[in-house]
């Protein structure tokens, strides 16, 4: 039993060999099996959710488990049970819990304080890291790999964005260019823990927030949604300084065999055009697909 609650709790082998696992249930769904046969598998998600909660009720279900999904209002939490108690009697009636979870993101540490019960983390606020799972999927199933890959990050540094940096810097040679908006940017521990692993495996993690200075011949262009599922921005221009980071067919002239990803839900006209999202380019609903096979690959290692 294993938890997965932030991309640190994987060794670089660990998250090549979900990634690996998870292009090869792409491309042989039958190979999945029943190794979760006899699981109860808990859904608790206290924000809205439909990739990452279908990804994970549905690949837990296609591995031979059983779920039980609660919503927003369902746990005594709600009534004043302490995360602490409610970890501790989940642990005694559940295999693994996924969980999104509000505001606290050390909610998710509390309820792994224990050792019967994988925890997953299905998004809190500081990092996403079923997301770059999927991502990385993505990737892989694209262009065979992640190692020197080159990729134009422009939106704010939020939960995907963060996660995206931790799962990138483990790659040699990959780089990760990142345009955020200025205030929006990574914080300063996701992009120190980034560079710390770019520094041991020869990736690249640059950071500024200049839109016009980007590089040429990018590999992949990738944002996401300006506004963050249960965050709000204290400024009340923010739009105005995220509007020159919207990723438009422009980007293309200079790097034109560049592939497009965005975790969704997007928003068109606003952080990217219609005309990117919906064009050629797009891996975007691809990569919403491989959410479910990585959802399931990262089941198997939580419960190997
Ligand atoms: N693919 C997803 O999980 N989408 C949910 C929203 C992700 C986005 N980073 C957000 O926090 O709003």
């Amino acid at each position: 039993m294993r938890h997965l609650i932030s991309l640190d709790d994987l060794t670089d082998d660990d998250l090549r060999a979900i990634v690996r696992r998870a292009a090869q249930l792409a491309e042989r769904p039958r190979s999945a099996g029943t190794s979760l046969r006899g699981d109860v598998v808990g859904i608790h998600f206290r924000k809205t959710s439909t990739r990452t909660r279908t990804a994970f009720s549905a690949g837990a279900l296609r591995l031979g488990a059983q779920i039980i999904a609660y919503g927003p209002g369902d746990l005594q939490t709600n009534t004043g049970e302490t995360v602490e108690d409610t970890g501790r009697v989940l642990s005694s009636m559940l295999d693994v819990l996924v969980a999104r979870t509000a505001a606290d993101p050390a909610e998710l540490r509390t309820l792994a304080a224990q050792d019967r019960m994988a925890v997953i983390n299905a998004m809190s606020e500081d990092e996403h890291p079923t997301q770059a799972l999927a991502d990385l999927t993505t990737l892989v199933r694209r262009f065979g790999r992640v190692d020197g890959l080159r990729v134009l990050y422009l939106g704010e540094g939020n939960n995907s964005a963060a996660a995206l940096a931790l799962a990138l810097s483990r790659f040699p040679g990959a780089e990760l260019h990142l345009r955020t908006p200025p205030g929006y940017g990574l914080t300063a521990d996701v992009l120190a823990r980034a560079q710390a692993h770019a520094i041991r495996s020869g990736a690249s993690i640059v950071e500024h927030h200049d839109p016009d200075d980007v590089p040429d011949g990018v590999d992949v262009v990738y944002t996401t949604r300006w506004e963050t599922t249960g965050t709000s921005k204290p400024d009340p221009d923010w739009r105005k300084v995220f509007a020159p980071f919207q990723v438009t067919t422009q980007l293309w002239r200079t790097s034109p065999g560049a592939v497009f990803l965005h975790d969704l839900p997007a928003h068109r006209g606003e952080e990217v055009t219609a005309e990117v999202l919906d064009g050629p380019h797009s891996l975007a609903f691809a990569q919403a697909e491989n959410k479910l096979y990585s959802a399931m690959a990262a089941l198997e290692w939580c419960r190997s």
